[in-house]
């Protein structure tokens, strides 16, 4: 079994558990569902702010700890303060220390929040909307075309954005009319191995009209105006920031680099 193998037998495991302690109707009672969301594609088509999804990650199987010590109200209110379009919170408990609390704090920030997990059951896409997610993460590696688009769907009709995520072309058949935001991982999810090609390869492939997201191993400005020139709006980063000892401050100065490169 690869990796994703196990993380997604776990999940399974996780939410028949939830769903026996914390039924549908109840998820529904409560007073985050009801509310508004917040666009993914609108933020990230705003020319005011940077295309980067900053992203909240403790630990993940690949890296082990990354950031034990991080507050994740000052990272992400920084986050949201300094430019991020959106910002990807973990939930995933077991392989990446994060969890739905973590997604709950930061709710109240006026900003796209994606619930970053695994998701394989509608269950968890009402749970997303329960405690306050804007936009949810399919991962085509872990679905079938069919169950993308189902997913896809529902999220739509909860006014959740949907993160269409790819690795290769083999997995261009999970795009559907439910899935105009597209992210590229240029992680293999299945061996780790991270190539930023990956993004620029497989950008041309995809429908003219899709929104695209650049994921994974970005640490550099130079990726960034790169990745821009061909056609991406988004970028996902979490590493390089949450590395940091003060992950607030490197976002900062990632930023300040970010503008000043655009001016000269
Ligand atoms: O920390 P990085 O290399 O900047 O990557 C961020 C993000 O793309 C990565 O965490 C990610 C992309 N897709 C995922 C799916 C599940 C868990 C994590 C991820």
């Amino acid at each position: 079994m690869n990796i994703l193998d196990t993380i997604v037998a776990a999940k399974r495991k996780e939410v028949e558990e939830r769903k026996s302690r914390q039924p549908l109707d109840l998820l529904e009672r409560k007073e985050h569902f009801h509310r508004t969301t917040f666009s993914l594609a609108e933020f990230l088509k705003d020319p005011s702010k940077t295309g980067i999804i900053a992203e909240f990650k403790r630990k993940s199987p690949s890296k082990g700890i990354i950031n034990g010590t991080a507050d994740l109200w000052e990272v992400t209110a920084a986050y949201a303060r300094l430019g991020a379009s959106a910002i990807s919170i973990l939930t995933d408990e077991e392989f990446f220390g994060g969890s739905s609390q973590d997604l709950m704090d930061a709710r109240s920030l006026n900003i796209p929040l994606l619930r970053k997990d695994f998701i394989i059951d509608p269950y968890q896409i009402y749970e997303a909307r329960a405690i306050g997610a804007d936009v949810i993460l399919l991962i085509a590696a872990c679905l079938t075309p069919e169950e993308t688009r189902k997913l896809a769907m529902l999220a739509a009709e909860m006014q959740l954005s949907v993160l269409l995520e790819l690795h290769d072309e083999e997995e261009l058949g999970h795009v559907n009319e439910f899935t105009p935001i597209i992210g590229i991982n240029n992680r293999n999810l299945k061996t780790f191995e991270v190539n930023i090609e990956k993004s620029l390869e497989m950008a041309s492939k995809l429908p003219p009209h899709a929104i695209k997201v650049a994921e994974s191993g970005i640490d550099k400005i130079a990726t960034i105006q790169l990745f821009r020139e061909n056609g991406f709006d988004g970028f996902l980063i979490g590493e390089q920031f949450m590395k940091a000892a003060d992950p607030a401050k490197a976002f900062e100065l990632f930023i300040q680099e970010l503008k000043s490169n655009k001016l000269g």
